[in-house]
């Protein structure tokens, strides 16, 4: 089974204005919401991709049973542990550029927290969870380490998607894969990371402290896919890009839908990539006939370290 797990879910509401205008009335063009955060973005394309995965997390209020209410409708199981305050509502501004702000997001008292630990504890081997996006204020820093011993002492694989030196820690249990951007990379050990070549030792020195794999995406530099034993590189399709939001995600859930039925790394990072740009070139999270559209154009090559 594949859980995906988010602690910060949120309503994305998404409006195009045609020139932003700092200060001044504001009208849409366009706008429309729907469910997000990292691991919710997962579940949803992998159900589009025809995968079923269990969603996790925290939800409360009416922003939460609207994110609840679309996954079920979509048929994405959900198990959310419900808290007092509402789901945080994140907004994304598509002017001449895209412009996000993101929530905070609820309060998670302890017993919150026990309730999520109890179902990591039915975890089983075997199992698949992505743990992917922000930690609440209110959580403890250290939860995605807690999250990720739990459930490899139940066998589970785990895949990481978060940004900060949290990582750092996150690695040492040994997570199966983890997805950092190249800033995020770069941000880990203090350094810009600019090209493909130049991410490869970072990503070595990640594995060198835990992690079974990683792969750094580069937005319209394509992204790369570190194992033991080899480093792949993909490229992007063309198109045009109409929201980078949720690329990230698509990429996991591309890869992780790939590999959990072949078990062949150079493919999945293969679809991983046509599913983030089939992400990147819709107005929302892409369909599988769009990403199936871009794989011919997507080469995995291998690369020298
Ligand atoms: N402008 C683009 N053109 C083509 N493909 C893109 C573009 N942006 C993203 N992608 C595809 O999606 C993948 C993931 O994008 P990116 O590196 O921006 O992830 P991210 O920083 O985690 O994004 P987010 O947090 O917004 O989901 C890239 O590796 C690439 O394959
Ligand atoms: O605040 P976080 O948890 O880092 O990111 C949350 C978020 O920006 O990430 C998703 C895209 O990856 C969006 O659906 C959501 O709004």
């Amino acid at each position: 089974m594949i859980y995906t797990c988010t602690l910060n879910p949120s309503v994305d509401y998404v409006v195009h204005v045609k020139e932003f205008d700092l200060g001044g009335l504001n009208r849409t063009s366009f706008d429309t919401k729907h469910p997000g955060g990292k691991g919710i973005n997962v579940s949803r394309v992998l159900h589009r991709l025809g995968l079923e995965s269990t969603a996790l997390g925290y939800t409360g209020g009416f922003t939460g049973q609207y994110i609840k209410d679309i996954l079920e409708q979509e048929g994405t199981k959900t198990a959310f542990v419900e808290v007092n305050e509402d789901t945080r509502i994140n907004i994304k501004l598509k002017a001449d550029e895209e412009t996000e702000i993101n929530g905070q997001g609820p309060t998670l008292t302890e017993e919150n927290l026990q309730e999520l630990y109890q179902q990591f504890s039915s975890l089983e081997e075997g199992d698949f969870v992505v743990l992917a996006g922000s930690i609440p204020s209110s959580a403890p820093k250290d939860i995605y380490v807690t999250l990720t011993k739990l459930a490899r002492e139940k066998g589970a694989r785990v895949v990481v998607d978060t940004s900060g030196k949290d990582l750092l820690d996150i690695v040492k249990e040994g997570p199966f894969f983890i997805k950092p951007n190249h800033h995020e990379l770069g941000e880990l050990f203090d350094v810009s990371i600019q090209t493909a070549e130049e991410a490869v030792p970072y990503a070595r020195k990640l594995m060198d402290m835990g992690a079974e794999n990683v792969i750094v995406s580069m937005a319209e530099q394509g992204s790369l896919l570190v194992t033991k034993d080899n480093v792949y590189r993909a490229n992007v399709p063309k198109g045009e890009l109409k929201n980078s939001v949720g690329a990230g995600d698509s990429l996991v859930a591309g890869f992780l839908a790939s590999y959990v039925k072949d078990g062949d790394f150079a493919k999945a990072l293969q679809v991983g990539a046509a599913t983030g740009s089939a992400t990147a070139f819709s107005i929302e999270l892409c369909t599988k006939d769009h990403m199936e559209s871009l794989l011919p154009q997507i080469h995995v090559t291998g690369m020298d370290e």
